[in-house]
């Protein structure tokens, strides 16, 4: 096969502009997702690499090398940075400026030393090769984004960094060879490379983006905005998945039914935002208290429902009267801190454990009827259902 080294270079660079447009879109297109920024930014330091490359090859000056090679890394670093961001790590900002500086220097320092041609390529080729590798560790072993995008980005940067450490190996024995100009198959290899790799990962960032893209929609259709608890439309599909295990393994399962007490005086002498805050405390204390597997929503309004798989009605009623407690403590002190409105904050909860074949809708009744008994019976009580 043969394959001309200009016309790749060409391509290798129209490439990478048309991956800095995509990547400047993906930018503008999500302005709220951290990181994107740099994306772009790094396309950019591509582009200028190439170009350089390409001035190199027709005025075979050598700054305009050194230069390709420092826009070169400088697009990894921000490259880097924008992964940082994006997977919510703090960004890299002094050490952005710091290789940039570091590398700058030494690159011009190398350039107008006119070190050998062979010292040059290892040495970029090296600090390609490790910077990439940072960025596949922190792509691949990412505790909490481990998802197909973001892993499959990961290994592209891998190779990357393998390619480059194998490139340090051969300019170490030829650095004529590895010259990106040289008409030769390394040379061709290499760009062909360096072709694939960048519309490679300029897509992992895309998919990167839409998986994100995704996630927050997941989360906005599955939780209530306000308060951040499951929202009743997800809870029916947990609800209905834990109660056919507690069926098939015949384990007890129990459900509490709360309200707020007389939130409509909360709101109406405190305010509605006072409210709102309220209602944050309480699923906060609701989300200390419940253990992972008890599945808690906010039904509508000030009214809320948690599941307790494996919990009869004795443990439920115990889980109940601990959150009703630890809630009445924590609205004590909204109290002082109002001192002029002296009522306190509490709520009232329902307790039913599920019976042998009975549908959920009625233990959701059954426990709303003890609920209401609560409410009768004064408030700030928790009554178990018959
Ligand atoms: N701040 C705030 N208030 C809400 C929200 N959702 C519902 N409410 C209010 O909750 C109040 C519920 O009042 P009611 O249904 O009369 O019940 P209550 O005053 O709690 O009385 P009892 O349940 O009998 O103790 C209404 O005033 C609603 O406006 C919300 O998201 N934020």
């Amino acid at each position: 096969m043969l394959l001309d080294i200009h016309t790749l270079l060409v391509a290798v660079a129209l490439a990478t502009a048309f991956c800095a447009g995509a990547r400047l879109l993906l930018w503008r297109m999500h302005l709220a997702i951290p990181g994107l920024s740099r994306w772009f930014l790094a396309g950019v330091s591509a582009v200028i690499t190439f170009v350089m490359i390409f001035a190199y090859g027709k005025l075979q000056w050598l700054p305009l090398l050194s230069s390709a090679q420092f826009f070169a890394v400088i697009g990894l670093i921000l490259s880097w940075d924008g992964f940082s961001r994006f997977m919510g790590k703090p960004p890299l900002r002094s050490l952005v400026l710091l290789g940039m500086a570091a590398v700058g220097l030494v690159l011009i320092l190398i350039a107008q030393t006119q070190y050998s041609v062979a010292t040059k390529a290892v040495s970029n080729a090296v600090l390609v090769a490790v910077l990439s590798l940072l960025i596949a560790r922190d792509l691949l072993f990412s505790p909490t984004q481990n998802t197909p995008a973001v892993r499959a980005t990961g290994y592209i940067y891998a190779i990357n960094g393998a390619v480059f450490l194998i490139r340090a190996m051969i300019a170490r024995e030829n650095s004529e060879i590895v010259d990106l100009l040289n008409p030769n198959g390394v040379a061709a290899f290499m760009l062909l490379w360096l072709l694939c790799s960048m519309i490679a990962i300029t897509l992992g960032m895309v998919l990167m983006t839409t998986e994100r893209l995704q996630a927050d929609l997941d989360n906005q259709a599955n939780h209530d905005p306000l308060t951040g608890a499951l929202n009743r439309r997800s809870c029916g599909l947990l609800y209905e998945k834990a109660m056919a295990y507690s069926r098939r393994h015949k384990l007890p399962v129990s459900v509490l039914m709360m309200d707020l007490d007389e939130f409509k005086k909360v709101n109406d002498y405190l305010g509605h935002d006072f409210g709102d805050k309220v209602l944050c405390r309480f699923v906060a204390e609701a989300q200390k208290i419940l253990r992972e597997e008890d599945i808690f929503c906010r039904f509508g309004g000030e009214e809320f429902v948690a599941l307790l798989p494996n919990t009869s009605s004795d443990t439920a009623l115990m889980v109940a009267n601990r959150l009703r407690n630890g809630f009445k403590i924590d609205s004590d002190l909204i109290e002082t801190t109002k001192s002029h409105q002296s009522f306190a904050i509490t709520v009232s909860m329902g307790v039913a454990e599920h019976q042998q074949d009975e549908s959920f809708e009625s233990l959701l009744r059954r426990a709303d009827t003890a609920l209401y008994i609560a409410k009768d019976k004064g408030r700030n009580r928790c009554e178990l259902a018959e």
